[in-house]
């Protein structure tokens, strides 16, 4: 079992990733690990992302596999069984919260408000998805945030991109960014897994400053 501070820091980047066929499915994962991205978020929001989940799960035991877009207790419980081994939600509710505690899976839930981040701090959540990043006031807000609620970790996720990866990164209460910009649509539609993989790579080399 991955804890949510290994998960984190295992990566400075985690691809977010929406399957559109699931035929793309196994490419798509192997093109991100060839890249040297193994932590991979496989979103809900199409009818294949469970599918895909679980594809890639036993495909790849090498890959740390999140399920992205979880938004309800039943979705916990379908992740779970699909071999996620932990979960991104773009916000969070009580319900929520207590399905991925019942069912032991690490939960990354999404907020941008310090009152957001103070009522899941009750819950003793430490490691936060800042979503979505650049819309809700991106490095400055995260910067302001480090201020009152030192302790807080995040993973600013949304508009998150090559450009402005590394100002994220090198904030103290930055683990890591997610962001879908090495998901290339032309390169995927193209099944240009090279230029998806190369990408990865580029995204890969960032760090923690
Ligand atoms: O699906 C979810 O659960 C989300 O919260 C949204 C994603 O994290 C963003 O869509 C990724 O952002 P972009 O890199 O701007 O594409």
């Amino acid at each position: 079992m991955w804890n949510m501070e290994r998960v984190m820091s295992a990566s400075p980047v985690i691809p977010v990733i929406v399957i559109d066929d699931l035929d793309d499915a196994v490419p798509i994962a192997e093109a991100l690990l060839d890249g040297g991205l193994h932590v991979l978020e496989i979103t809900l929001r199409t009818e294949f992302g469970l599918a895909a989940i679980s594809i890639i799960n036993q495909t790849f035991p090498e890959a740390i596999i999140a399920a992205g877009t979880v938004t309800t207790p039943e979705e916990v419980v379908n992740a779970q069984a699909a071999g996620a081994e932990f979960l991104v939600s773009p916000g969070c509710t009580p319900r929520l919260l207590d399905a991925a505690i019942a069912a032991n899976l690490p939960l990354l839930p999404g907020v941008n408000t310090p009152s957001e981040a103070m009522l899941l701090r009750e819950r003793g959540v430490k490691y936060m998805k800042f979503f979505p990043a650049e819309a809700a006031g991106g490095v400055a807000m995260l910067k302001s945030m480090a201020g009152p609620l030192p302790e807080l970790r995040f993973c600013p996720t949304g508009g998150v991109n090559l450009d402005n990866a590394a100002d994220y990164l090198g904030l103290p209460n930055v683990l890591c960014v997610g962001g879908s910009w090495m998901l290339d649509k032309t390169a995927i539609r193209e099944k240009d897994w090279g230029a998806v993989a190369a990408l990865a790579q580029q995204a890969a080399k960032l760090g923690k400053r």
